[in-house]
């Protein structure tokens, strides 16, 4: 649903945020969700942000809406100075490709693309050289060496998400979202993924925002946003995994 209204692009320098974001799903029917309801948050540039809430609390919607995968029904999201609410679906698609990364939940591989040519895939779109030093950093972090000639099902779920966060990082985005990203890994590649998205945040400036249901994994995070009913209920700094245990024990999540 589209409604011309002025809007004023954020005032304080951020990397994305959302103003009255709403996104209601079934409009009209008497199935109607309101995934989102009226929210309004600004992301910091280099800042890295956990998203936590119970299932169906619209984690995945917000981030779908922030990076311009999907549209809000009202309200706006916000990339840099960029209205995505407002902008024709190919300026917000270019967008996309030039200033966001994104790991989904499901890994949105290629089958029938080695692990490599799925990691390079963003940059051989865009016409773009791989940078092989940038390229054998991320493969070293992320421990996938040994698994680069291997297609999507010869891979376990832990590997495959591990190219799928390779692929997110190849094009060195400004912002990253990752949608429970150490979901399928075991705690020590996890921690190595957690560490290694923190040191995006904090070396190279990269905004990172990250769904987790996992408090030890928001704990890396600068910041933890919890949602409850399309809501933010609690936006923490310097979460530790106490905090957010109590946090859950609190809305009895
Ligand atoms: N395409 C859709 N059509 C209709 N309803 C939807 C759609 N996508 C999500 N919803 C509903 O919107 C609400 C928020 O969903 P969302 O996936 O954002 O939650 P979530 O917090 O990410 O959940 P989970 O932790 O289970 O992934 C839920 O009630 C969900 O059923």
């Amino acid at each position: 649903m589209s409604h011309l209204h002025y809007a004023t692009p954020p005032t304080t320098a951020s990397a994305c945020s959302t103003d009255h974001l709403t996104k209601v799903y079934g409009v009209g029917s008497d199935r109607q969700v309101v995934a989102l309801d009226d929210v309004s948050v600004t992301i910091a540039p280099g800042s890295f942000t956990a998203i936590m809430g119970p299932s169906g609390s619209g984690k995945s919607t917000l981030m779908h809406c922030m990076a311009g995968l999907d549209r809000a029904t009202s309200g706006d999201a916000w990339m840099g100075q960029d209205n995505l609410s407002q902008l024709p679906e190919k300026q917000v698609t270019r967008i996309r490709r030039d200033k966001v990364g994104f790991v989904f939940q499901s890994f949105n591989l290629l089958p029938t693309l080695t692990a490599q040519q799925n990691i390079v895939l963003p940059l051989d779109l865009a016409g773009k050289k791989v940078d092989k030093e940038h390229f054998a950093s991320i493969i070293e972090s992320l421990s996938l060496q040994d698994r680069l000639t291997h297609r999507p099902s010869q891979l376990s779920g832990g590997q495959q998400q591990r190219v799928a966060i390779a692929r997110a990082l190849m094009t060195r985005p400004q912002v990253v979202f990752a949608d429970e990203p150490t979901g399928a890994l075991d705690s020590k590649t996890g921690t190595a993924l957690l560490e290694y998205l923190r040191r995006c945040s904090r070396e190279q400036g990269q905004t990172i925002i990250m769904v987790t249901h996992d408090p030890k994994a928001a704990a890396y995070a600068d910041r933890a946003l919890v949602l409850l009913d399309g809501r933010i209920v609690d936006d923490v700094a310097s979460p530790t995994a106490e905090m957010m245990m109590a946090t859950f024990g609190r809305l009895g999540a």
